[in-house]
This record gives structure tokens, C-alpha cells and sequence, in this order.
């Protein structure tokens, strides 16, 4: 199994289970979240985190050596919309989101830490939407979520930069929440969280989704989708994907 999902304390959690390949997301992991958004509807619970597996990393992205055999806009699009719809539905999720990056997040594993409410980001780590050097633009929905999280010249420059961030940068242009250092940092964020009642943060989250719904962030997102897409087929990508897989060949 690619993900494990656990409830706890009031919290469920979603750990990407692919330590040896840097948790990247194959077909089994996008069933795993769609499953995840599932239980939230069931068991209700106070929050959500999504986390990986490993020190090394959170997610690199979409597993290249399954993802490298979709070759044009047409094949590229169902696997992008897929997971951008799932992601969708986990940023408007009725309770705070919340990614512990554990590790490395990188292109698409970027934009799942990107779409949660919160970000704790282990002081280690390095997080970037890398995608430009694959000649593609972020495919799932996380530029968009970008631009809504961080402010826009910071948002536009991350994107563009295509290169990663260390944690303390991260934490100067907004997109990290806090910067822990050990499971400690995590627990006492909670602990601060859970102060204030449940039906609090399903308030906020109810506002913050009428806003997103009001400026029509699903189409939004939808057209990230179709861009990737579209430049997804080019020669361009696909030789940068192939670099990448015969590094070490
Ligand atoms: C597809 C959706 C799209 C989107 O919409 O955003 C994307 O996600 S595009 C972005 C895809 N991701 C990447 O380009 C990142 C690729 N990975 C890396 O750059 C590096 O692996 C790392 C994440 C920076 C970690 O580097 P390091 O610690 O040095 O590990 P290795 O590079 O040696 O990797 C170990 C092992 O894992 C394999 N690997 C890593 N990431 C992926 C991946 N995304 N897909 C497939 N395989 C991946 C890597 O090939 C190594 O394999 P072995 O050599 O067989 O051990």
C-alpha cells in the first residue's frame, strides 16, 4: 500500500508511503486522498495532516517513471485533472488542513503542502515548484493556491524561480506557517489550535471557502490544469523528464 490513513486524538492523517522513490504520487496514492476526503465526511474530525513518510521528503511529485508514458495533452490531462480535483476538494475541506513537510516538497508535493490551510515545515527541508525545469508549469491546482496563499510577486517569483526554497525563506515570504524543529514544534502548534472550540475553525474555513468560491477558484484551478497540459506534450518536457530518470544510468 502507497499511503496509510490513521485517526487520532481527533486528528486524521494521511502519510504518503513511498519513502524509497521520495514519496512521489502514482495512481494508488490519488485513490488513497480521494479515500481521505471520504473519512473527513464520516468521522468528522477536528483536523487533518497530510505527511509523508521518512526524513527525506514530503513528495516529489508525480512518479516520473509511471507519469514519463503519457505523451500528449490528451493522455497528460485525466491523471492532472484527477488529482487537481482531489486537491480541490482537500483545500475546501469543512476543517483546517494542515501538511507537516517532513522533508523535501518538490513539483507536485509543492503544490499538495500548498493547498493545505497550514504548513509546518521541518527545519530541514526544501520545498520549490520545480516544474519549470521540466518545462512544465504546476498541473494540480498548487499555483493557483499560490497565489492565494503567498502575495502575488512572491507567489510569481517561487513559480518562476523553478528552484527550491530552504525553510528559513519559506518562512519570510508567507509560505511556511512555522518552521519546527522536531516533533515537539508539531505538538505544540496543536496544542495552541486546540484551545480554541472545533465549530471556531469550521467557521473560519466556512468563510475562507465562500471566498474562494465567490472568485471561482475551482475554474481557476481547472485552467492551471489545461496550461500544464498543453505544454506537457512538447519535446522540451519530455526530454527533461528523461534526463532526470537516466541520471544515473
Ligand atoms: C506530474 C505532476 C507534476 C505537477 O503537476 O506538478 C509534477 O509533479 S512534475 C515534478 C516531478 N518531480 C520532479 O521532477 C522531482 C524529481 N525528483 C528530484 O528532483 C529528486 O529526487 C529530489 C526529490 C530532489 C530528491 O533528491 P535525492 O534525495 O538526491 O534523491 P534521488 O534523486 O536520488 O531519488 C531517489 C530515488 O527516487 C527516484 N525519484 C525521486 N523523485 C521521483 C519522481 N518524482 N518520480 C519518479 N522517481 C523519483 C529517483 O529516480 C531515485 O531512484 P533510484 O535511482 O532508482 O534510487
Amino acid at each position: 500500500m502507497s499511503y496509510k490513513i490513521d485517526l487520532s486524538g481527533g486528528i486524521l492523517t494521511f502519510t504518503i508511503d513511498r519513502p524509497h522513490i521520495r514519496n512521489a504520487i502514482n495512481d494508488e496514492v490519488i485513490q488513497g486522498l480521494e479515500e481521505l476526503v471520504a473519512q473527513v465526511h464520516n468521522h468528522d474530525p477536528q483536523f487533518v495532516i497530510i505527511t509523508a513518510s521518512g526524513e527525506q521528503a514530503f513528495c516529489s511529485g508525480g512518479d516520473l517513471s509511471v507519469y514519463q508514458h503519457l505523451r500528449t495533452r490528451n493522455e497528460a490531462y485525466p491523471m492532472l485533472k484527477k488529482m487537481g480535483d482531489v486537491l480541490y476538494r482537500i483545500k475546501t475541506l469543512p476543517v483546517p488542513v494542515v501538511a507537516l513537510v517532513n522533508g523535501m516538497a518538490v513539483g507536485g508535493g509543492c503544490e499538495i503542502a500548498t493547498a493545505c490551510d497550514y504548513r509546518l515545515v521541518r527545519s530541514h527541508a526544501k520545498c520549490g515548484f520545480i516544474q519549470g525545469t521540466l518545462a512544465i508549469t504546476s498541473g494540480w491546482g498548487g499555483g493557483t493556491y499560490a497565489m492565494e496563499t503567498i502575495p502575488h510577486a512572491e507567489a510569481l517569483k517561487m513559480l518562476s524561480e523553478a528552484r527550491v526554497y530552504t525553510a528559513q525563506e519559506l518562512l519570510e515570504n508567507g509560505w511556511a506557517t512555522k518552521v519546527v524543529e522536531s516533533e515537539a514544534g508539531v505538538e505544540a502548534f496543536f496544542q495552541s489550535m486546540k484551545k480554541i472550540r472545533p465549530e471556531v475553525h469550521r467557521a473560519y474555513k466556512e468563510i475562507a471557502i465562500r471566498k474562494w468560491q465567490s472568485s471561482h477558484l475551482k475554474d481557476r484551478v481547472n485552467e492551471e490544469i489545461r496550461l500544464c497540459a498543453e505544454l506537457w506534450e512538447a519535446d522540451a518536457h519530455h526530454d527533461a523528464v528523461e534526463r532526470f530518470l537516466n541520471k544515473k544510468k
